[in-house]
């Protein structure tokens, strides 16, 4: 089977508020970052799958015969059942020698690969590919790193397998697909956070996929269009963390306390949706000091939660602690314990003490940058369009 070489990519998120939460059906809200994830997938030697994802020093390659003997029965590219197919997951995680509770990078990120390939291929002639990956996002560090790289392997997979269109046309460098289309890229993509994450609620690949600002409850995307243009400090604390550990732990900590912790729940979903209020308020009236000093007050509480339902970690608390030395507010985002937080700017905010705050952040170890919101979701990508460094990085394999 011949496949369409093509280069798709998609966007890393940053979750305002709601992260976990979500989870347990509350809101979130969250917006995609200008730090994308690319894939590029062409056909490769025959009889051979082979990936290469340089950010975490995995390559692999497998014989296609040895690929058929795992494929399930049945397979389904407009399938969009939420549910895994367990049986596939114990074959594949057998196959590449996963051991119960083993999370690392590479077994995640394979399984995920694989996971999706067979399930879409299974059933026919598998065709030989190549898929290289190579993402801007650091990984697992709260910034959406699964969920990016879960939505190319799905847009690449389904536009190879001719389930979705090629929606580039002749001297366009980019393209987006039909809403149909995105449906099921995100659906995909909930499988790879699945095996990712365990129980991911669905948040970061529908930003992946929509981009923009969106607000989640339950699966249900609501893109946010009446929103002020927000100035937002990403620091990056590079203390390791997974998301599927941390879930689980305030999964454990629901369980034990219930009635302590359902209200924190319920008091994050009153955060995001008084959030999204300010903010269409701020489009809708003359933007004023009293905004966002709420908005300041809603991260510094929403930061409480976190830290209530064990999420946080000291170095976290660092952040916060510089930061509202100079006047800024600052909480974790994504799943916690170590990796991303992001710092509210005031649109006076002068660069001086933006720069003064950078370095503060830096002298402690992080990386921090000012970053641009709201980019647009999955993409495919004429070789015309994407950036040298990409290109060369995928020029290697
Ligand atoms: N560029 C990439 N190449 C390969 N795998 C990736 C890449 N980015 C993310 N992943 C997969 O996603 C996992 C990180 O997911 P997660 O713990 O949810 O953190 P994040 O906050 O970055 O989403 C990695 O362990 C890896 O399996
Ligand atoms: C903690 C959570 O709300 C967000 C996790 O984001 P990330 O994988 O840390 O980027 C989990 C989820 O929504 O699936
Ligand atoms: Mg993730």
């Amino acid at each position: 089977m011949n496949v369409r070489e093509c280069i798709v990519s998609a966007p890393g998120k940053a979750i305002l508020h709601g992260e976990h939460a979500v989870v347990h059906g509350k809101v979130a809200l969250a917006v995609s970052l200008n730090l994308r994830t690319y894939l590029w997938l062409k056909a490769s030697a025959p009889g051979k799958v082979c990936i290469n994802l340089p950010n975490i020093a995995t390559f692999m390659s497998w014989e296609l015969s040895d690929l058929k003997l795992l494929a399930p029965e049945s397979c389904g590219k407009r399938d969009e059942s939420k549910l895994l197919d367990a049986e596939l997951v114990r074959r594949l995680r057998e196959f590449i020698g996963v051991t119960n509770g083993n999370l690392d990078t590479h077994s995640m990120a394979t399984l995920a690969f694989l996971y999706i390939y067979l399930s879409l291929f299974g059933s026919g002639d598998l065709p030989s590919l190549t898929v290289t990956v190579w993402s801007e996002l650091p990984t697992g560090a709260g910034l959406g790193s699964s969920a990016a790289f879960s939505v190319c392997l799905a847009a690449g997979l389904l536009s190879a397998s001719g389930a979705i269109s090629t929606p580039l046309r002749d001297f366009d460098n980019t393209a987006r697909w039909c809403q149909e289309d995105m449906e099921l890229i995100n659906s995909w993509a909930f499988q790879g956070e699945k095996i990712i994450h365990g129980n991911p609620s669905g948040v970061d690949n529908a930003v992946g996929t929509w981009g923009g600002i969106l607000r989640f409850l339950s699966g249900k995307i609501i893109p946010l269009s009446r929103v002020p243009l927000l100035r937002i400090l990403l620091t990056n604390t590079k203390v390791p963390r997974s998301t599927k550990v941390l879930v689980a732990r305030v999964k454990d900590k629901i369980n034990k306390f219930p009635s302590i912790m359902t209200p924190v729940l319920d008091s994050v979903d009153a955060i995001s949706c008084t959030c999204e209020r300010i903010l269409a308020e701020m489009t809708s009236q003359p933007i004023t000091g009293e905004h966002y000093n709420a908005l300041e007050e809603l991260i510094d509480i929403n930061q409480h939660h976190l830290n209530v339902m064990g999420v946080g970690h000291p170095t976290l608390d660092t952040l916060c602690r510089v930061t509202q030395a100079r006047g800024l507010h600052s909480k974790l985002t994504g799943a916690g314990g170590g990796g991303c937080g992001i710092t509210l700017l005031r649109p006076e905010t002068d660069s001086s003490i933006v720069q003064s705050t950078i370095q503060d952040l830096k002298d402690c170890g992080f990386d921090c940058w000012e970053t641009s919101i709201g980019g647009p979701g999955v993409q495919q990508h004429s070789p015309a369009s994407v950036k040298g460094e990409i290109l060369e990085i995928f020029s290697q394999y």
